[in-house]
C-alpha cells in the first residue's frame, strides 16, 4: 500500500472512501471535521444509560400493570434521550446475524462489483459517498447504500446487490420484520401519551415510507478530526438501527454534551425522528447524534428510517395542544425531502418548521 498522499478535492469528490483508503491515500482536508458549535471530537466521552424497552411487555403482556410500566418507560425515554434498546423485539439474532453478513460482504467485495450499484447524481438509493451538495462541506468518512424498501412499487431493484446472493431475500424479509416493530412502536408510543394508538400511524399514511441505509465506516487514519456522519437528528418519524456488534461509535447529545451509546447485545436501537418530534408537539425529543471513526476497526450498521407516506402532511397532534403546551410546530409535508440541504450545512431542519 502507498504511503501517504496529498489530495485535490476533485480527487476526493464523489469516491467511497473505501477507495482512497485501498488507494492508500490518508486524508483529506475535505474530511477534517470543526464546528464550535457541537464541541469537539471526544472519544471518551461518559456512556449515555440509553433506557431498555421490553417490546413483548408492550405488545401481549397478560398483566396490564406491566404494560403500563414498560409504557411509562417509553414516554420517559422518549421524552428524556429520544433513544431507547429493544429488546425481545421478535427477531432472532441469528436472523440479525445473517443481516450483517450480507451487508459485511457487499461491502467487502471488490469495487468495480460495488459499482455496479453506484448511486445517481441527484439521486438517493444506491452505493456510494456522503452526498456533496455544497463545496466547502465537510465531508463524512461514511460509505453508504442507500435503499427504498417499502411501500413495494418504491424500490428500485437495480440498486439491490445480487452478490451475496441471498441478499434481497434477507432484505425482503429483514424489511418485512422491521415493519412489524414499526406498527406496534408507533401504537405504544401513542397509548403512552394516552392518545388514541393509531393517532400517529394515520398521519403516516397506508404508504408510508421505509428506507434501508447500510453505514459502511472503513477505518480511519485521523479519528481525532474525522466525523464518521456529521452532528444531525434524522428526518424520520422513528429510526430503528442494527448497531455493529463489536465496535462503537455512535455518540448522541443530552443538554449540549456528548454522551457514547452503548452496544447492547441482540437489542435494536431505537430513536425519535423529527417527525415524531412534530406530531407530539416536542414531547418526544429527536436527539443530536453523531458518529466517531475508530483508526484501526471498520465499523458495519444498519439504519432503517420510516417516514410518512409521499404528499401526506403531518402536524402536532390536537390533544397535545394546551395553554400551558401550546402549538411548537408547522404542519408539513415531504419533509425528507429538504433534509440533506440542511444536513450538509450544519443545520437543523425542523428548526425551519418551529412557530
Ligand atoms: O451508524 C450509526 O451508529 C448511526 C447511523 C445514523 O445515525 C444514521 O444513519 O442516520
Ligand atoms: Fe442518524
Amino acid at each position: 500500500m502507498a504511503g501517504v498522499s496529498p489530495l485535490s478535492e476533485v480527487e476526493v469528490n464523489g469516491k467511497p472512501v473505501q477507495e482512497l483508503v485501498e488507494n492508500g491515500i490518508q486524508f483529506s482536508n475535505r474530511y477534517s471535521w470543526e464546528d464550535a458549535n457541537y464541541g469537539v471530537i471526544d472519544m471518551s466521552a461518559p456512556f449515555a444509560e440509553i433506557p431498555v424497552i421490553d417490546i413483548s411487555r408492550l405488545i401481549n403482556s397478560s398483566s396490564p400493570s406491566a404494560m403500563g410500566e414498560e409504557l411509562d418507560k417509553l414516554r420517559s425515554a422518549l421524552s428524556s434521550w429520544g433513544y431507547f434498546q429493544a429488546i425481545n423485539h421478535g427477531i432472532e439474532n441469528s436472523f440479525l446475524e445473517e443481516v450483517r453478513e450480507v451487508a459485511g460482504q457487499f461491502f467487502h467485495l471488490p469495487m468495480i462489483e460495488k459499482q455496479k450499484y453506484a448511486r445517481e447524481t441527484d439521486q438517493l438509493d444506491g452505493y456510494g459517498n456522503d452526498m456533496i451538495l455544497f463545496q466547502n462541506q465537510t465531508l463524512d468518512w461514511n460509505d453508504r447504500l442507500f435503499l427504498s424498501v417499502s411501500p413495494e412499487n418504491e424500490r428500485k431493484l437495480k440498486y439491490w446487490p445480487e452478490n451475496p446472493q441471498s441478499f434481497r431475500r434477507i432484505m425482503f424479509e429483514y424489511t418485512a420484520r422491521i415493519q412489524q416493530i414499526e406498527r406496534h412502536l408507533l401504537k405504544s408510543m401513542a397509548r403512552s401519551l394516552n392518545l388514541e394508538e393509531d393517532c400517529f400511524s394515520k398521519q403516516c399514511g397506508q404508504l408510508a415510507l421505509m428506507v434501508a441505509r447500510f453505514n459502511y465506516y472503513p477505518p480511519c487514519p485521523r479519528p481525532d478530526h474525522v466525523l464518521g456522519l456529521k452532528p444531525h437528528a434524522d428526518g424520520t418519524t422513528i429510526t430503528i438501527l442494527l448497531q455493529d456488534e463489536g465496535v462503537e461509535g455512535l455518540q448522541v447529545m443530552k443538554d449540549d454534551q456528548w454522551f457514547r451509546v452503548p452496544i447492547f447485545p441482540h437489542a435494536l436501537l431505537v430513536n425519535v425522528g423529527d417527525e415524531i418530534e412534530i406530531m407530539s408537539n416536542g414531547i418526544f425529543k429527536s436527539p443530536v447524534h453523531k458518529v466517531l471513526t475508530n483508526s484501526k476497526k471498520e465499523r458495519n450498521t444498519l439504519a432503517m428510517f420510516c417516514a410518512p407516506e409521499r404528499g401526506k402532511e403531518i402536524k402536532p397532534v390536537g390533544e397535545l395542544i394546551n395553554d400551558k403546551r401550546p402549538r411548537l410546530y408547522k404542519a408539513v409535508r415531504d419533509y425528507n425531502e429538504t433534509y440533506f440541504n440542511f444536513y450538509q450545512q450544519g443545520k437543523r431542519p425542523i428548526d425551519a418548521v418551529k412557530i
